[in-house]
């Protein structure tokens, strides 16, 4: 069973309200990466590429077609008998672009980061909400300790 919005955002702690939707909390857009080396993924372990930070103007990224390692401005946490999903707000979607999101395991908590395809070039302002987190109830063995458990963290 998927969780509310209101339950979601009492577990992230710090959203406004006007990041709580009826069935998730939209997550803002923190920074927005270019990577430019390669990375690496092995049998065992991986290696992520270095990448440029890109510097907003007057807060606004204007981004070209390409693809965009983005960094999410909120503090996830995934609490133990969850599973999170992410979705891009359609609003993106609908200006030809795509955000590209994984599977949220039990137990994370940090800044996670996700991959932007710029199909159109497109604007956005820091702090914009770019995508919504869903938590479902989910059986699990054990909770993530990966490496980028506490990622982004201060
Ligand atoms: O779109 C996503 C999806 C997940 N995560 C976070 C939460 C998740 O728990 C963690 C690790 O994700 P995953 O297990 O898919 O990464 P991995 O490449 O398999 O890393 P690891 O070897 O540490 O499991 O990254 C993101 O930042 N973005």
């Amino acid at each position: 069973m998927f969780k509310s919005g209101a339950f979601v955002a009492d577990r992230l702690g710090d959203v406004r309200e006007a990041q709580v939707q009826p069935n998730g909390v939209d997550l803002t857009l923190g920074a927005v990466y270019e990577q430019v080396e390669p990375g690496r993924i092995e049998r065992d372990g991986k290696t992520v590429g270095k990448r440029r930070e890109l510097d907003p103007e007057d807060g606004v990224y204007s981004l070209e077609r390409g693809g965009y390692v983005v960094e999410y401005a909120d503090r996830v946490v995934v609490p133990e008998g969850h599973v999170g999903f992410l979705y891009p707000r359609s609003s993106l979607l609908r200006n030809s672009c795509m955000l590209d999101t994984a599977v949220w395991d039990a137990g994370y908590e940090g800044r996670g980061e996700g991959l932007l395809e710029v199909h159109h070039p497109v604007e956005l302002e820091r702090g914009a909400r770019i995508a919504q987190l869903v938590l479902a109830e989910a059986a699990h063995e054990g909770t993530y300790e990966g490496s980028y458990q506490r990622e982004n963290l201060d």
